[in-house]
């Protein structure tokens, strides 16, 4: 039986983590649970898989969930990011599944790695933020890290075929988005529920608009950077409009291997909880016989700047990844609020790393200051 502590445990991610254990029973239980705000589906959660700690955002939410479980949880709700790293390092679990959106994941998914636990990492922004000292925690503690994020998982089974000193470049495939073809003009009066309208995943808000903005793909590159230790030069993008490719990895003999599915969640997911066995899911198969054609394009850097942005982030080094990261925030919450046009989310990440350049990658304090200074920085634009 593997214990799981899952962050993020109301979310996208978090709802099929739960719907991949629920099926398995002999095989997994949960020992914690994390959330933000969703104290309904967290009670719920909470009266289904019966968790030994719980954390909730905020002490006004923490009184509130209270009410809706029985007694005997009253000392075991905790908050905020003190509850966040609780719920990561919590001693029962095994695997620590990472799942909040956003830069606070981080801390409590270092924290899991300094407990000593194997990780499971959807939250793409803990190795945007602090890949090299995330990875060095890794391999310092002697623990996984395995990939949820689609791509990167499939990365990770594509190169179970061959060596890795052998690889010689990674090839993430990219949706293109609910935007693909569309030219600046047009992309300046695209509307908010237009760009939350991902063309074959379902996911939360802040990731749809990433992948609208090809920033999606750009963090993706980092993550890869960090995870699988490649330069980002052999690190290449390719839209590929279906999603049923993955990603693929190339050897040095040129041949290229992929991992191919259906665009399902719960496939990443079961692999990184169950690894190096397979769940049987149930799923309908892919038929690449209905699959019409499946293309592959080059991106457009001129509509979507915010994957080169990326790739300058990693050529800059130290904290500029954090800075995009955290500008990128910033501004795509602002989008969410319609306070600025789809353009200017790229145009508040570029116009931030110009000015926030000061930190060095081995330091997470520099790390955490840098992601202040730019979220300040990124605000004054938006104003
Ligand atoms: N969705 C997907 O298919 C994929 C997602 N990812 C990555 O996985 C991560 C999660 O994405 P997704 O599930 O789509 O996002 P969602 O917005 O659907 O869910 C986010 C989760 O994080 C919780 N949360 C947010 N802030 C905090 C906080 N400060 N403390 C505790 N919990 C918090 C939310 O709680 P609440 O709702 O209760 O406020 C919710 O449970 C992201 O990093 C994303 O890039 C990667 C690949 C695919
Ligand atoms: C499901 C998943 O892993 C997402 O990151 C997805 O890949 C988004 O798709 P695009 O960013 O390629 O549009
Ligand atoms: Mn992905």
């Amino acid at each position: 039986m593997k214990s799981i502590s899952l962050l993020g445990s109301t979310g996208s991610i978090g709802v099929n983590v739960l719907e991949v254990i629920r099926h398995f029973p002999d095989r997994f239980r949960i020992s914690a649970l994390a959330a933000g705000e969703n104290i309904k589906l967290l009670a719920e959660q909470v009266l289904e898989f019966q968790p030994e700690l719980l954390s909730i955002g905020s002490e006004e939410n923490a009184g509130k969930l209270q009410k809706l479980l029985p007694a005997e949880y009253a000392d075991r709700i905790v908050v905020g990011d003190e509850g966040n790293q609780l719920v990561a390092a919590h001693d029962t679990a095994d695997m620590t599944v990472s799942a909040i959106v956003g830069a606070a994941g981080l801390l409590p998914t270092l924290a899991a790695i300094e407990a000593g636990k194997d990780i499971g990492l959807a939250n793409k922004e803990t190795l945007v933020m602090g890949g090299k000292i995330v990875m060095e925690a890794v391999r310092r503690k002697n623990v996984a890290m395995l990939p949820v994020d689609s791509e990167h998982s499939a990365i990770f089974q594509a190169l179970e075929a061959g060596r890795k000193k052998d690889l010689q470049k990674i090839i993430l495939t990219a949706s293109g988005g609910p935007f693909r073809g569309k030219g600046e003009k047009e992309l300046e009066v695209v509307t908010l529920k237009e760009a939350l309208n991902h063309p074959n995943w379902e996911m939360g808000r802040k990731i749809s608009i990433d992948s609208a903005t090809l920033m999606n793909k750009g963090l993706e590159v980092i993550e890869a950077r960090w995870l699988f230790d490649i330069e980002a030069e052999n690190i290449e993008v390719v839209v590929h409009p279906q999603s049923i490719i993955h990603s693929l990895v190339e050897f040095k003999d040129g041949s290229q291997i992929a991992q191919l599915g259906i665009p399902d969640m719960r496939i990443p997911i079961a692999y990184a909880l169950s690894y190096p066995e397979r769940l049987e899911l149930e799923l309908n198969s892919l038929k690449l016989s209905q699959c019409a054609n499946l293309e592959f394009i080059e991106p457009d850097h001129t509509s979507f700047p915010a994957l080169k942005l990326a790739f300058t982030a990693l050529e800059i080094g130290g904290v500029s990844p954090a800075v995009l990261n955290a500008a990128n925030e910033v501004a795509v919450e602002a989008f969410l609020q319609s306070r600025i046009s789809f353009p200017e989310i790229t145009e508040t990440v570029a116009r931030t790393m110009d000015i926030v350049q000061e930190g060095s990658e081995d330091s997470l304090e520099d790390i955490l200051r840098a992601d202040f200074l730019a979220r300040r920085e990124a605000a004054r634009f938006i104003q």
